[in-house]
This record gives structure tokens, C-alpha cells and sequence, in this order.
């Protein structure tokens, strides 16, 4: 649920952001992917039937115990959509009970789902995803969004914002290899993502709260360290979320240009390699499988560290 003013004001998402940042000592976002086949072999016997509602009470149970390791480890999750939907009707249900969990958890929850569509569709999706607690369906505290509908697309999900002291986060230069076909196109003399980091700081002026940053933050990968500092500079009140550390290759010297001078104003996620970390060389050895969650526990601790020293 989020935190409230003396006034019973919502604290605004970025200023929640700020404060569990600061709370925990911690950039890291947990990513929570579940796959069924990477699955710790005590979760996976949940699926057994291999029916879809039984898949989905694997899901639910995997991500509430990684969410009970990562709790006070760090600040956010972000669940991917995607991994649930896969499952059907049964898997939106344990992606809302996965939600509900990290909220009741204390953890601020962004929703990978990359929705967007014309604005009357996209004020639909913002009421069905914005807004902690009982303020929306799903209640997740921010949202991933597409620009690629332009500006009135994302305008809705800015009101919503404003009503429900929620955030989005627009896709601006992604993580993977082949974004740049439509991202790095150049017209008018600008790339396009550098055009989208234009609108959403646009979109971000007269709301800056406490934290000098505003409800409109942008996604840009770790694997593109010279375009986040381009990113961080272009978009001076916009938290960055930065995927693609880790599995996908990007480091802690990767993503330091994500970061203001004051060590905040970016998160880094990690998804394969924190929640399947019993899975990894280095800890599947110490730990084994049925430790699984003393090494998700003690992969969060090293990216927190490794993380913490490059940036401060
Ligand atoms: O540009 C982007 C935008 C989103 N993602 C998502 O982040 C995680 C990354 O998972 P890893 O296991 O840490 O590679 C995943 O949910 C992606 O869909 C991204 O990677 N890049």
C-alpha cells in the first residue's frame, strides 16, 4: 500500500522509489520471470498435473518465497507479465497474487507488461494496472509502457499517474541486440529513442516531487552504457530501469552512467540470475538445489554489494 502524507495525501511513486532506495541501501530490482523448467525441483512437483491452474500455484508459491528472501534486500520487484500469461486465466491469477504479496511485503511492484494502444484503449490498461493496493485492480505501483503510439498513448497513463501517485516506465532503448533498427534510426538529425527520451521528459515537467524526480521514468539497458549516459543526461528527472544486467551481459561499470550524482535515479534489474541463482556455478555448489533460496538470497547480496561499491 503506499506510504501517505499528514495530509492522506499518497506519496507520489517517485518519491517511494527515493525513500526505499534509500531505505534499503539498495538499486536492485528482483526480477520475477518463473519458468517452469528452471524451477527448483520441490516448486516444480507443485505443477505435476501439468495443468495450467496447478503451473500457476507453482508460480505463486516460487515467487512468494523468493519475495520473502528479497524483502528487506531490496526495493522493488518486477514481475513479467508475460511468464503468466503464458498459463492463461490461471496464470493473471498468480500474477495478481504475486503482486498483492510484494506490495503486502513492503516492496514497490513494477508490472512488465509493455502496454500501450490509441489513448481511450490506453486509459484502460493505466486503470487496470496503476495504483497500489485496492486503488486498482492489479494494484502495481508502475507499469512498463511503448511509446510507439506516440504522445497522446501515453498521456492517459500520466493522468493515472497523477490520480493514483503511480509511474510508468517507457520503453526508450531497450536491452536487446536488435532494438536499434527502429530505436537508433536517425530523423530531424535526433535518433528516435533519443526523440522518446525528449517526450518523456515532456511529459515529466511540473512533476517532479521531493525526490527531484517525476512519475515518468524510461527503460534503458545495461547493455548500452555510452546510450544511458546519453539517457541519464536527456532525461535529468526520470528514474531509469535498467534491465540486462547479467544474464543478457551487462555489469555494475555498465550501468553506472544510469545514476545521478547522488547515487540514485536508476534501478537495475536482474531476473535469470537472481531468482534461478541455485542454477549458476558459483552457487549451485555451495548451496545445491534444495538451498535454492539461500542463494537467491546470497546472489541479491553480491549484485547489492558489487552495485553499492560502484556507485557510491
Ligand atoms: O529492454 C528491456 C526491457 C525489458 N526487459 C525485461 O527484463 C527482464 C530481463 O531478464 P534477465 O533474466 O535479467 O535477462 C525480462 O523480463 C525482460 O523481458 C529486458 O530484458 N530488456
Amino acid at each position: 500500500m503506499s506510504q501517505s502524507t499528514s495530509q492522506n495525501k499518497p506519496t507520489a511513486f517517485a518519491d517511494r522509489l527515493a525513500q526505499a532506495v534509500r531505505r534499503t541501501g539498495s538499486v536492485t530490482c528482483v526480477g520475477l520471470d518463473p519458468r517452469l523448467e528452471q524451477l527448483p525441483t520441490s516448486i516444480r512437483q507443485i505443477a505435476e498435473s501439468g495443468a495450467a491452474d496447478a503451473k500457476a500455484a507453482a508460480y505463486t508459491q516460487f515467487c512468494c518465497d523468493i519475495i520473502d528472501v528479497v524483502k528487506d534486500k531490496v526495493a522493488c520487484v518486477k514481475p513479467q507479465a508475460a511468464f503468466f500469461e503464458q498459463l492463461g486465466p490461471a496464470g493473471m491469477v498468480s500474477l495478481g497474487q504475486v503482486i498483492r504479496y510484494a506490495s503486502d511485503a513492503g516492496l514497490l511492484v513494477i508490472t512488465d507488461g509493455k502496454r500501450n494502444d490509441i489513448g481511450s484503449t490506453a486509459t484502460a490498461y493505466a486503470q487496470a494496472y496503476l495504483g497500489a493496493g485496492d486503488a486498482s485492480p492489479w494494484g502495481s505501483d508502475s507499469l512498463t509502457v511503448s511509446p510507439y503510439l506516440g504522445r497522446d498513448s501515453l498521456e492517459p497513463f500520466v493522468e493515472v499517474c497523477d490520480e493514483r501517485a503511480a509511474g510508468v516506465f517507457v520503453l526508450v532503448k531497450t536491452s536487446n541486440p536488435g532494438g536499434g533498427l527502429l530505436q537508433d534510426r536517425v530523423t530531424d538529425g535526433q535518433t528516435i529513442y533519443a526523440r522518446v527520451a525528449e517526450l518523456v521528459q515532456e511529459l515529466n515537467q511540473g512533476r517532479t516531487g521531493e525526490s527531484g524526480y517525476g512519475p515518468i521514468g524510461a527503460v534503458v539497458g545495461a547493455t548500452y552504457p555510452e546510450q544511458l549516459a546519453e539517457m541519464r543526461a536527456a532525461m535529468p528527472t526520470s528514474w531509469i530501469l535498467i534491465p540486462g544486467f547479467g544474464a543478457q551481459g551487462g555489469t555494475a561499470k555498465d550501468v553506472i552512467a544510469g545514476f545521478d550524482d547522488a547515487g540514485m535515479g536508476a534501478i537495475v534489474n536482474n531476473s535469470r540470475n537472481l531468482i534461478f541463482a541455485h542454477r549458476r556455478d558459483e552457487y549451485s555448489q555451495k548451496y545445491g538445489e534444495s538451498r535454492w533460496q539461500d542463494a537467491v538470497s546470497a546472489a541479491t547480496d553480491e549484485m547489492n554489494a558489487v552495485l553499492a561499491t560502484r556507485i557510491s
